[in-house]
């Protein structure tokens, strides 16, 4: 999985067209949204994490608390993000790790918003510029559970 980390004042999307032929089905009020003062994440979930979702989503939820609490962030905006990466994981494996990201997140009593998947989106962000506010993550699983 790579992760691309923004601190940010903003971050708002529109959804224009579908990406995917199935893309996750979502609600007119799922069409734009909106977070301000935010630590925006877009991920691509990738081949490797296949083998071990669960412990992925679990790596990936302590990297972005822990710099959610450097940057003393309250918000987060999970973000999908087919562009960090050339091995992308299949669809349905990407839409599951972004969903339990999502609700681990959420049960840690952060104000979570997750873009919709499977779509282009236009988007604004204005990055806040200090030290922390521009980061990036690689996470891999460490052992593969049997299918
Ligand atoms: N910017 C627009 C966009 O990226 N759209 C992407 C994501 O929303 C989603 N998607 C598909 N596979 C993945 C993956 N492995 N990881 C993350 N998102 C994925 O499907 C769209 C087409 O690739």
């Amino acid at each position: 999985m790579r992760m691309l980390l923004i601190h940010s004042d903003y971050l708002e999307y529109e959804v224009k067209d579908k990406a995917l032929k199935n893309p996750e089905p979502i609600s007119d009020e799922q069409k734009t949204g909106r977070l301000d003062e935010v630590l925006a994440v877009f991920i691509s979930v990738e081949k490797v994490d296949e083998t071990n979702p669960d412990e992925v989503v679990e790596k990936a939820v302590k990297e972005i608390e822990d710099v959610a609490s450097q940057i003393k962030a309250e918000r987060i905006f999970v973000y999908p993000f087919a562009h960090l990466s050339s091995e992308l994981a299949k669809p349905d494996v990407a839409l599951e790790v972004l969903r339990k990201i999502e609700e681990k997140l959420r049960e840690k009593g952060y104000e979570v918003k997750r873009a919709p998947f499977g779509y282009y989106k236009a988007f604004k962000l204005s990055c806040k510029g200090h030290p922390l506010a521009e980061l990036s993550r690689t996470i891999v699983p460490e052992k593969a559970v049997s299918k």
